[in-house]
């Protein structure tokens, strides 16, 4: 997994490579330059675009001159470039390059004292290296107005590390000008600010550039973010060793589904199956019991009773349960919480109304097992530990409750997090928005549900269900996946990340 940085740490890496490696910050700046265009090249080939680069006078502004003179080497022609001289400062990266690119011939360079002074804009393209990761307000004066004179103009804006204006951590607050990117080519690690709804109005698509940083130093670095990866799936899926049966698999039971919500429980259960359970069970209404034994036969029924409670049950042959989608919030169903919570020890997950019915019987989280899973979407995250402003305080919540309450919580979103018992902070990166629809955190629960039964620890369970999870919602390629055809790409999937 990757290790997310502060822009503070960034800085910080960038001092040791600087000291580490014995190069100058120019040279630094040349590598970043480079790796830069590479992948400008690949997304805009055509040589013949025109491409306006505005320039700060910080360090991303440097940036922006070495790439000016970069990809006037590999062949872009027709390259403008805008210094936005707002204010007497300027870093001594900038003026190397500044005097670099001057020795250029065939190059336009304007320096803009105020944003007026910008003229039309004819260009195909623009480059945003106004302001970096040194943004230390919001934009205000000159800045903003020059930055909401190039939203105005709604062209391809493809920002050099970051969108100017966007805080690199904690997203973006409302109300102040932000450029609005159509790519950020990011350097070495993504902004966690990139990772959180707020930047969605400003960035539609981002790619990581690799500038040969030091990364064990990055790795070491103190701090709980991280980004996972395939490869900590393919570490941690286990392959299914010769001999196995369906014991060697767990025993999973599904507390979903009510009369009018079959379908959840259907979803949930399938998922279960499908990821790998050797056994899995489903705790229904009775009026639910022939769309599940003619839907999942492989799925045997725990029937609830007309008071919601199932009749006798040997809780010890589960080795996790899952509950709460489509269970309502009725008393019926708080019962049926409080029964499991009383009888079952082992860690459980938790989601849709069950997490409700906790929210609004707080005192049943003391009972909830140590090391269960808890699976909330924003709304049921706030309804569990309060109203937040922002998700960077939802981020700092999530950490304080996993610790405190010693289980993992997925909270899940375009880059699901989830927050261990050990405090780390985990973003996945897999998923689409063709996910976004009923009965893909279903989904969710049934498949986190097979990997606690098959033995996983309740934390990488979560890690390895969420990451299969939006992988396989890849997978499916559509305009919309549903929970169906998601679970379907399970099986083959999984192989492929386990042999
Ligand atoms: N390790 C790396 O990631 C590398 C990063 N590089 C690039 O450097 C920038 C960061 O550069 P820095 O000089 O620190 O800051 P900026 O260029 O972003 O900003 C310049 C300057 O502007 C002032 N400022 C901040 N906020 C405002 C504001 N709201 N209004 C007006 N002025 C503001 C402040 O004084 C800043 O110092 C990073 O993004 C990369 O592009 C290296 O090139 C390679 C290594
Ligand atoms: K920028």
């Amino acid at each position: 997994m990757q290790k997310l940085l502060t822009a503070k740490q960034m800085r910080d890496a960038d001092s040791f490579t600087i000291a580490s490696k014995s190069i100058f910050s120019a040279d630094l700046m040349e590598e970043a330059s480079h790796a830069f265009v590479k992948i400008f090249t690949e997304e805009f080939p055509d040589r013949s675009l025109r491409v306006s680069v505005y320039c700060g006078t910080g360090n991303n502004g440097g940036d922006g001159l070495a790439i000016s003179r970069l990809l006037m080497q590999a062949g872009y022609h027709d390259i403008k470039v805008m210094i936005a001289r707002f204010s007497a400062n300027s870093t001594d990266d900038f003026e190397i390059n500044f005097r670099r690119l001057r020795e250029f011939q065939n190059i336009r360079i304007q320096e803009l004292r105020s944003a007026v002074e910008c003229g039309a804009e004819t260009s195909d393209l623009i480059i945003d290296a106004l302001l970096g990761s040194g943004l230390n307000k919001p934009l205000s004066g000159e800045w903003e107005k020059l930055v909401t004179w190039l939203n105005s103009l709604h062209k391809t804006i493809v920002s050099v590390d970051i969108p100017t204006g966007l805080p690199a951590e904690e997203g973006a607050g409302s109300g102040h000008a932000i450029l609005h990117a159509r790519l950020a080519i990011s350097f070495q690690r993504p902004k966690l600010s990139f990772l959180l709804p707020g930047s969605a109005p400003y960035l539609d698509r981002f790619r990581v550039a690799d500038i040969g940083l030091d990364d064990d130093f990055i790795q070491n670095c103190e701090g709980p973010y991280y980004l996972l990866e395939e490869n900590d799936i393919r570490e941690r899926l286990i392959h299914r060793a010769a001999f196995s049966h369906k014991g060697t698999f767990g025993h999973a039971m599904l507390v979903a589904g009510a009369p009018e919500t079959m379908g959840a429980a259907l979803l949930t259960s399938r998922a279960c199956l499908y990821a790998g359970a050797g056994l899995t069970s489903a705790c229904i209404p009775a009026t639910g019991l022939t769309a599940l034994n003619a839907s999942l036969p492989e799925v045997m029924a725990v029937v609830r009773s007309e008071q919601g409670l199932p009749t006798s049950v040997d809780w010890e042959k589960y080795q996790a349960i899952g509950i709460g989608p489509g269970l309502g919030t009725g008393p019926g169903s708080l019962s049926l919480l409080r029964v499991v919570l009383k009888n079952f020890h082992k860690p459980i997950v938790l989601d849709a109304d069950a997490l409700n019915l906790i929210a609004h019987n707080y005192e049943l989280i003391q009972q909830v097992p140590e090391h269960s899973v808890l699976t909330p979407h924003m709304k049921e995250f706030d309804r569990l530990f309060g109203d937040h402003q922002d998700w960077w305080s939802r981020i700092e919540t999530g950490i304080d409750r996993a610790t405190t309450l010693g289980c993992t919580i997925v909270l899940k979103n375009r880059y699901t997090i989830i927050f261990t018992p050990q405090g780390m902070c985990l973003f996945n990166p897999t998923g689409t928005p063709a996910m976004a629809t009923g009965g893909s955190g279903d989904a969710l629960t049934g498949i986190i549900t097979s990997f606690l039964a098959q033995g996983y620890e309740p934390h990488e369970a979560a890690f390895i269900g969420t990451y299969v999870h939006g992988a396989a919602g890849e997978r499916v390629r559509g305009y919309v996946a549903t929970p169906s055809q998601l679970i379907d790409e399970l099986p083959l999937l999984m192989k492929e990340l386990a042999d």
